[in-house]
This record gives structure tokens, C-alpha cells and sequence, in this order.
């Protein structure tokens, strides 16, 4: 249902020296790539790369065989980013937050209710669906901002750094729904520090080039067919 590639991208911001040089991964349906790195490498880079809200400088980015950038605004969600900060709104309970996003996207509220009600509950939030975000704990706010991704139902699904408000239970959910989102036939991408979730994932991209060391190559990949 959904795919991702990336050929020999280049990404820099205005005129500076490339963030991204040359990367390429591609992402089949039904995998999960981890993309890590150390702080300043690039994974929120390529994660908005991928979601087609930079330009590539060099190089494609290509979403169920259409170029990713530039963004389609059409109807559809076919790529869903889970951004670094949340992006949720304070003043907004939960359950408001992953509505509004939806009724956004075209879909109905008496369904847009429905599935954010289901979301939370998936995501263990049923008992804060109706506290306002900035009442929450970081750890609840990370997981409504993972249940509002996840309730758009993206073929292709990019989660920026999720895990880091988290203990060890609501991780090992939230990654048991990233697999679930997989088993769908998503491909999902986690930019992640966690070593744990690195390795549950069917590959990894390992950025090695960041604005440190521009001029080697930017890319690892541990995973065979994954490397184009
Ligand atoms: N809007 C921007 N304008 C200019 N430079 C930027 C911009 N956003 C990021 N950068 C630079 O690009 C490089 C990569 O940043 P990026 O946020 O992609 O790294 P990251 O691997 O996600 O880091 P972290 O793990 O700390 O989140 C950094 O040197 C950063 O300063």
C-alpha cells in the first residue's frame, strides 16, 4: 500500500553546506526503517525531505512511485509526519487535537470522533481524552501527538524522534502500533536515538555525515534489500 524511495539525495538549507549528501534507502510496504545518527545529523532533515517539505538540492524522493516534492496538496495522506515537538495545541483537549486534524482531512466529525476516540484508547490515553494538552505529562503529550498521526492512516508514515518522553511500556506500545501500522501495509520510518527501538525495526539507515564531516558519505544501511 505504501513505498518510499530515496535516490541519491542532497539536502542543504539555503546555501550552506549540504546537511543530507547522496542517500539513498528505499522503504517497501509492511517495513520499518530506523533512522538514527547522532544529534545534528540530518534524521529531521530526511524525515521532512521525505515528507516533501524541503526541496531535495540534489537527487528524488519518490512516495507510491509519485515525487514527493513538489507537495501535492490534493486530498489524500498519503505521507504523515509525527513531528519532533508534537505540533499539538495546548489550549485543545486531546481528543480535539487528533479531531481537528482529521476533520482537516476531509473526513466527517461523527467519524473523526470515532477514530480519535479509538486512537487514544490505542495509544492508552482513554482517561485523558478530555484534559487539555498542556495539562498532560510530556509522555501523554508525545503519544496523542502519535495517536493524531496515526488516526489519518498514511501509507507512508515518518515518526521524528517519538520515544524520548517515554518509559519503557509506553514505548514497546507505541512501537507494537508502528508494527501493527506496518502489518497494514504502511511503510513506517522512525528517526530515533533508542538503540532498543533501532534494532526492532527491519533495517536501519545510520546518518554519519551531518554538517561535521560534509564531505564523506552520509549514509549506513544495515538491512540488505533495503539498500538501493
Ligand atoms: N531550518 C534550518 N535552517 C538552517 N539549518 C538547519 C535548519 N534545520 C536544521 N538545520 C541544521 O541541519 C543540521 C541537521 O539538523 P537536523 O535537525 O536534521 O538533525 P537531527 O539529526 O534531527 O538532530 P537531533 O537528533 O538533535 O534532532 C544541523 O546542523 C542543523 O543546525
Amino acid at each position: 500500500m505504501g513505498s518510499i524511495s530515496v535516490d541519491r539525495l542532497t539536502v542543504a538549507y539555503g546555501n550552506a553546506v549540504p546537511v543530507l549528501r547522496d542517500v539513498s534507502v528505499d522503504v517497501p510496504e509492511g517495513r520499518i526503517l530506523a533512522v538514527t545518527g547522532w544529534s545534528g545529523a540530518g534524521k529531521t532533515t530526511l524525515l521532512r525531505a521525505m515528507a516533501g517539505l524541503l526541496p531535495p538540492r540534489e537527487g528524488t524522493v519518490t512516495v507510491d512511485g509519485a515525487p514527493a516534492w513538489p507537495r501535492q496538496r490534493r486530498p489524500g495522506r498519503s505521507v504523515v509526519i509525527i513531528p519532533q515537538d508534537n505540533g499539538l495545541l495546548t489550549a485543545l483537549t486531546a481528543v480535539e487535537n487528533i479531531e481537528a486534524v482529521l476533520i482537516a482531512n476531509q473526513i466527517r466529525p461523527g467519524e473523526a470522533r470515532r477514530l480519535a476516540l479509538h486512537w487514544l484508547e490505542r495509544l492508552g490515553l482513554s482517561a485523558q481524552r478530555d484534559q487539555v494538552v498542556e495539562e498532560l505529562s510530556g509522555g501523554q503529550q508525545q503519544r496523542t501527538a502519535i495517536a493524531r498521526g496515526l488516526a489519518l492512516q498514511g501509507s507512508v508514515v515518518l515518526a521524528d524522534e517519538v520515544l524520548s518522553e517515554l518509559d519503557a511500556a509506553s514505548r514497546g506500545m507505541v512501537l507494537e502500533t508502528f508494527r501493527e501500522e506496518a502489518n497494514r501495509g504502511a511503510a513506517v520510518i522512525l528517526a530515533t536515538h533508542d538503540a532498543e527501538a533501532a534494532a526492532f525495526c527491519d533495517a536501519e539507515l545510520q546518518l554519519t555525515g551531518g554538517t561535521a564531516r560534509p564531505r564523506r558519505s552520509s549514509t549506513r544501511l544495515i538491512g540488505m534489500e533495503m539498500v538501493s
